[in-house]
């Protein structure tokens, strides 16, 4: 009967056991000074050692005094406390020198008079969970900079430096493509070095161009576990390796029409394999980094059809009066002078007239580019409506007769440059032309910051400009030659 009772309690052992080392917790029972009385497989993963050479030993055999230390203090903790106490604690795996995030779960066991005898811990990788955590911390700083009117380069390096945070083992980059969408280029990779960056800085894309260039090209993800060996790394193998990346995984970009943006790139110094949790992170910071661009794509886009005129894209006047009220702030504060021209061109509604508006717009495109090559990158050229343009010239010089001059100077720059011949294509014949004569009436006000009003210098501009109207066109009149 004994013999039966004790091979049925020998089949509950077994059992038990069987549960215990099924289970991915670990699990450990101490005693009262911390001496080990059992444990399970994941436990045994974690010290690097055998149950039957941990059992008897205390966590000072095992691990640094410090961190045995901080067990103790919680196996106390849990004991006075009666009930289950719980806390977090970032561990090294002896057995293969992985990392986890453990919370464990210290509950004193009680023998079965209730006296205390130890205590029975529990501990589960949270790992993953606090990494989704953080994650959507970082996701919620990203969307709330986006509200902002944070310029997208600091926005992106917020991204690239929030993942690298959360991941320490990597080093990311962001890849924009250009508008033609042949090139990368704009990298933010502040954790690259240098001449890693520049070396790629504008690769044209393409199948076999590394991870991003065919990322980009085929807009696929690309996992390069090892750059050393793989194809698409043949041609940048050796700057990779001065580098010192040995993976890369690349995400494209994408808006929200699908259309690929740029590159997300995750490099490690190692051969790496992504994890799904790898995964995760690539796709939804790339994801940022396609609502971040989007977006400020759009307040581009929103600030262009705002601020400038759709056909030549020259400042309109919005734009105009915004710049005029710059130019007047600087000519108070540097007493410079500044000049006003107005420009209207003369024969002009005949083009229209003869071969239709589609051809007067290409003669209006073209008089904007030939006025822009007659002044300074600091000078504005806007269009102020149908054939009408102004020029302002700002900081010329603090004495009038010599602004005077310099204005004067562009003024017949501009004249000569509008009253050559317009030569444009027209569609009547496949590579026919049409040849269409128009010169402008400029008028010319030069003035400094005092006592007078945007309003006021356009008036006089506009005067000076019927002024050369009525001299026949193709010429320049000056405000203060009205008055004199
Ligand atoms: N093609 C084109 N024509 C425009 C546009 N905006 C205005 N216009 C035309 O530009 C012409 C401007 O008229 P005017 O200034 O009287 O023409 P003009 O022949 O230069 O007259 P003068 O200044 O007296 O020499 C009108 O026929 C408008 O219809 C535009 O965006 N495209």
């Amino acid at each position: 009967m004994n013999k039966l009772i004790s091979t049925l309690s020998q089949v509950d052992d077994d059992r038990l056991r069987t549960i215990l080392q099924a289970i991915p917790d670990l699990i450990w029972l101490k005693d009262m000074n911390g001496v080990y009385l059992t444990c399970n497989h994941r436990f045994e993963q974690f010290f690097g050692a055998l149950e039957k050479d941990i059992i008897g030993h205390t966590d000072y055999d095992f691990v640094s005094k410090e961190l045995a230390d901080s067990f103790r203090e919680n196996d106390r903790i849990a004991m006075m406390k009666g009930g289950p106490s719980k806390n977090e604690e970032w561990v090294t795996f002896a057995d293969d020198g992985h990392q986890e995030l453990l919370e464990a779960t210290k509950t004193p066991l009680l023998d079965k008079e209730g006296q205390l005898i130890g205590v029975l811990g529990i501990s589960r990788d949270i790992t993953q969970r606090k990494k989704s955590e953080m994650f959507e911390k970082f996701r919620s700083s990203t969307l709330e900079l986006l509200t902002g009117d944070t310029p997208l380069t600091v926005i992106l390096e917020f991204i690239v430096q929030g993942v690298e945070q959360l991941n320490s083992a990597m080093n990311c980059s962001i890849l924009l493509l250009d508008e033609e969408g042949k090139h990368l280029g704009h990298g933010i990779a502040p954790s690259l070095p240098a001449f890693y960056n520049a070396a790629i800085d504008g690769v044209a894309i393409g199948m076999g161009v590394g991870s991003c260039g065919t990322a980009a090209y085929t807009g696929e993800r690309v996992i390069v576990e090892d750059i050393a060996t793989h194809p698409y790394w043949a041609p940048y193998k050796t700057l990779a390796a001065k580098a010192g990346l040995g993976a890369c995984w690349s995400e494209p970009i994408r808006s929200s029409f699908n259309q690929v943006l740029g590159t997300f790139a995750i490099y490690h110094k190692d051969k790496n394999y992504p994890s799904e949790a790898d995964i995760y992170v690539i796709e939804q910071s790339a994801h940022l980094a396609s609502i971040a661009i989007e977006r400020k794509l759009l307040e581009e886009k929103v600030r262009q059809l705002a601020f400038y005129d759709t056909l030549t894209n020259l400042p309109n006047r919005r734009l105009l009066k915004e710049r005029l009220n710059q130019a007047m702030s600087v000519s108070k504060r540097t007493h410079c002078y500044c000049a006003l021209m107005f420009i209207d061109l003369d024969n002009f509604k005949p083009i229209n007239d003869m071969h239709g508006h589609g051809i007067g717009d290409l003669l209006l495109i073209d008089a904007a580019k030939r006025l822009k090559s007659c002044v300074r990158e600091m000078d504005t050229v806007a269009r102020f409506g149908g054939d009408e343009f102004v020029v302002l010239l700002s900081e010329l010089d603090v004495d009038q007769a010599i602004s005077t001059s310099q204005a004067q100077r562009v003024a017949q720059k501009i004249r000569a440059a509008l009253s050559v011949p317009y030569v444009l294509p027209t569609d009547i014949l496949p590579a026919a032309t049409i040849e269409h004569r128009c010169t402008a009436s400029i008028g010319v006000t030069v003035f400094l910051n005092q006592g007078i009003n945007q309003d006021d210098i356009l008036k006089q501009a506009d005067a000076a400009m019927y002024e050369a109207k009525e001299a026949g066109g193709n010429s320049i009149r000056f405000h203060d030659n009205l008055k004199n």
